[in-house]
């Protein structure tokens, strides 16, 4: 078996190993019966559902349903562990560290994925007289939902028409008719970019979707890497091996040998149906909330035997949307701010915020030496990220100082709410691109797509000059280390 980070059945393994997963073998109905499994689920940082009896499964077994894929442990010593699985790293992994380990291939030679003639993912073929997506266990996720999502947590692969970038990224599809999809194709997204390219050529897009993907290869998907950039090569570089590929059937993408279920077609760049409303990422379904998105053509279906379907029902905390959307971008957000020289240490997005916010934490002695003023740094950084694609979903950076852990909710709002004055010490941004599916965009008062931005500055003016000049009125910081270690050593002697 390979290994967790390369293949998503070793995955599915090692999350059993781990004890980290309910097999459910009782008849589970994909019409919300799962996803109410599935939300109770990620709600508690609970177990994740493998659904190995679904209502509508064919003779081959397709599909099961694996529920809340990259949610979070109960155990706070293993919090991130279903993360640390997608990268083959311990389960005891940090945030940080599982940051650290997505970035870590920007420094490193792209490693280009080995073709092989054939692999697991074509145990099976169906053309389109031989399925139903309305038949087959597809899961209506919110009662308020437009469709059925059955694309929640797929890998969309997709190829500009000179065929030199190939870009693999997650975007939401509903089923349209027994043969179709329909999902939102948006800009600034790449898979916008190379649908317009088509558009210009006036051929409909040809793409693939993955289900089951190697875990490592879901992250990189979810994560906002530059422009041009190819994720396999990427990713391969990551995980330091070439990720094992092949062609499809129908055209001339090339998927993950060892994908559960792949889904090929063209994606239309003239035909348009009603998509959504669907309960997102920042915990809403606005009923009636349907847009005009492209039309995808299934044309063939391949698959493993008895294949798992993995399923993100998103919506409130805790699940895909926010352990990965939002930390995946701050990653790439300190990137960039540090890889432009500016004295970022860490870059996180609290889960707290509905991933809204980035923190940033400032090496503050760097700051000082650049003798430079709040305005002009915060400007710089507002600069750096709300006019580029990766600050597209965040309407808030917080900038704080060496003492705030960026990782911990409770630093970071304790420095918002005493270190930054509103109004005076936030600059704003109603000129950037702004990120509609937050609420008080795309059902506020203002524009739904610009503006609504800020950088919040939360260093004390004399972290720019002097530096800190305040203990803080805490066990940590107000009393000597020796006495912290005589009460420590006491505790019990105390009587507690
Ligand atoms: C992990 C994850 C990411 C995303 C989504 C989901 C999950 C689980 C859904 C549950 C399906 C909900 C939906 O909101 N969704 C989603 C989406 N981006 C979109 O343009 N459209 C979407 O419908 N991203 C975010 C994108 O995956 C990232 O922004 C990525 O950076 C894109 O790749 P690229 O264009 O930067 O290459
Ligand atoms: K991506």
């Amino acid at each position: 078996m390979a290994l967790p980070h390369m293949e998503f059945r070793a995955f599915v393994q090692a999350l059993k190993d781990d004890g980290d997963l309910v097999e459910i073998n009782e008849e589970c109905d994909p019409n919300l019966e799962v996803s109410a499994i599935i939300r109770k689920v990620v709600e508690s940082d609970e177990r994740a559902p493998l659904f190995n009896n679904l209502k509508g499964q064919n003779g081959n077994g397709l599909w099961r349903i694996l529920g809340a894929p990259n949610s979070l442990r109960s155990d706070k010593s293993h919090r991130y562990g279903r993360l640390a699985r997608h990268l083959n790293l311990p389960p005891t992994s940090t945030m940080k560290q599982i940051l650290d380990k997505m970035v870590s291939a920007k420094t490193t030679a792209p490693i280009p994925p080995k073709i092989v003639e054939t692999g697991p993912c074509k145990e099976f073929r169906l053309t389109p007289d031989q399925f139903d997506l309305n038949q087959l266990p597809s899961p209506t996720l919110h009662q308020a939902d437009g469709g059925k999502y059955i694309q929640t947590y797929g890998m969309f692969i997709v190829r500009s028409p000179d065929g030199k970038w190939t870009n693999w990224s997650i975007a939401r599809a509903m089923v349209h008719d027994k043969n179709h999809l329909v999902g939102p194709v948006v800009m600034p997204q790449h898979i916008g970019v190379i649908h317009n390219l088509w558009k210009e050529k006036g051929q409909d897009m040809p793409y693939a979707l993955a289900f089951g993907v190697p875990p490592a290869a879901i992250m990189a998907a979810s994560m906002p890497l530059p422009d041009g950039l190819t994720e396999a090569e990427y990713i391969g570089s990551m995980v330091n091996s070439p990720l094992e590929l092949v062609k499809c059937e129908t055209n001339d993408l090339f998927v993950p040998s060892t994908s559960e279920i792949v889904f090929e077609g063209t994606c239309s760049v003239t035909e348009k149906a009603s998509e959504g409303p669907f309960g997102e990422m920042h915990g809403y379904v606005f009923k009636g909330n349907s847009h005009l998105m492209p039309v995808y053509t299934v044309n063939m279906i391949t698959h493993r035997k008895d294949p798992i379907m993995p399923v993100s029902a998103c919506g409130r905390l805790t699940d895909e949307t926010h352990t990965m959307i939002g930390p995946l971008a701050a990653a790439e957000i300190g990137y960039i701010l540090k890889s432009n020289g500016l004295p970022i240490k860490e870059s996180f997005s609290p889960f707290e915020s509905q991933v809204t916010w980035v923190a940033l934490q400032v090496d503050t002695e760097k700051l000082r030496a650049m003798k430079t003023t709040a305005e002009a740094f915060c400007r710089q950084v507002g600069d750096l990220i709300f006019r580029g694609k990766p600050g597209f979903l965040i309407h808030r950076l917080l900038l704080v100082g060496d003492d705030i852990n960026v990782y911990d909710f409770k630093e970071v709002i304790w420095a918002f709410t005493t270190r930054c004055r509103p109004v005076m010490d936030e600059y704003s941004y109603e000129d950037a691109p702004g990120f509609p599916l937050i609420p008080y965009m795309g059902h506020g008062n203002g524009p739904a797509t610009k503006g609504g931005k800020l950088v919040c500055d939360c260093l004390l003016p004399v972290e720019y000059t002097t530096g800190k000049d305040w203990e803080a009125a805490d066990f940590k910081e107000s009393f000597s280390p020796e006495l912290q270690q005589k009460v420590l050593g006491r505790w019990q002697a105390y009587g507690f």
